[in-house]
């Protein structure tokens, strides 16, 4: 049974590459642990490029490990992740990549090995039983979606 004291958990985790370093928080508190490229990249403008981060986990049954954008690359170079939020699973034993792409319209982005490109967050995920019903419960919401409530300008009046 892994060590899980409520506010981290052990994760058991490969380096694939010599030089790479094992994912770090950057502040005490932060929930996502931040991943690096283990290749020099040239994202061309709106292209998108996988990278290796040169990582392996077991995450234990019951947790899943989300990979995020980081605001930084997203604010300054328009660099975000296709699948954004892509999904670790937890018997998922493969490298850990990431799908840049780079929403900016002229500019490439260059990215060099050992630069930070994703942060990993770890979290509990629950697995449904999906139960088949011919009716669902009734609710506030109902089937109003997309739009329905309305938007900023109708929040205000
Ligand atoms: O950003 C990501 C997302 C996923 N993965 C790995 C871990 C995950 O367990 C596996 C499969 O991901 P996902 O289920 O999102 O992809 P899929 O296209 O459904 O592939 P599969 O058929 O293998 O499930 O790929 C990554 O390394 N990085
Ligand atoms: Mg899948």
């Amino acid at each position: 049974m892994p060590h899980d004291d409520g506010s981290t958990v052990d994760v058991l985790l490969r380096l694939l590459d010599d030089g790479v370093p094992v994912p770090s928080y950057a502040h005490p508190g932060d929930a996502g642990a931040d991943l690096v490229t283990t290749v020099d990249v040239e994202i061309p403008p709106q292209g998108r490029v996988t990278v290796p981060t040169g990582v392996a986990i077991a995450l234990p049954d019951g947790y899943a490990a989300f990979v995020h954008p980081r605001s930084g690359l997203a604010a300054k170079h328009g660099v975000t992740i296709v699948n954004a939020p892509g999904t670790v699973d937890a018997g998922y034993r493969g490298e850990i990549k990431v799908t840049l792409l780079n929403t900016d319209v002229s500019e490439p982005v260059r990215l060099s090995r050992g630069d930070r490109v994703a942060q990993l967050v770890i979290q509990r995920v629950e697995r449904a039983r999906f139960l088949q019903a011919e009716v669902l419960p009734g609710s506030h919401r109902g089937d109003g979606g997309f739009g329905s409530s309305g938007g900023w300008a109708a929040a205000r009046a």
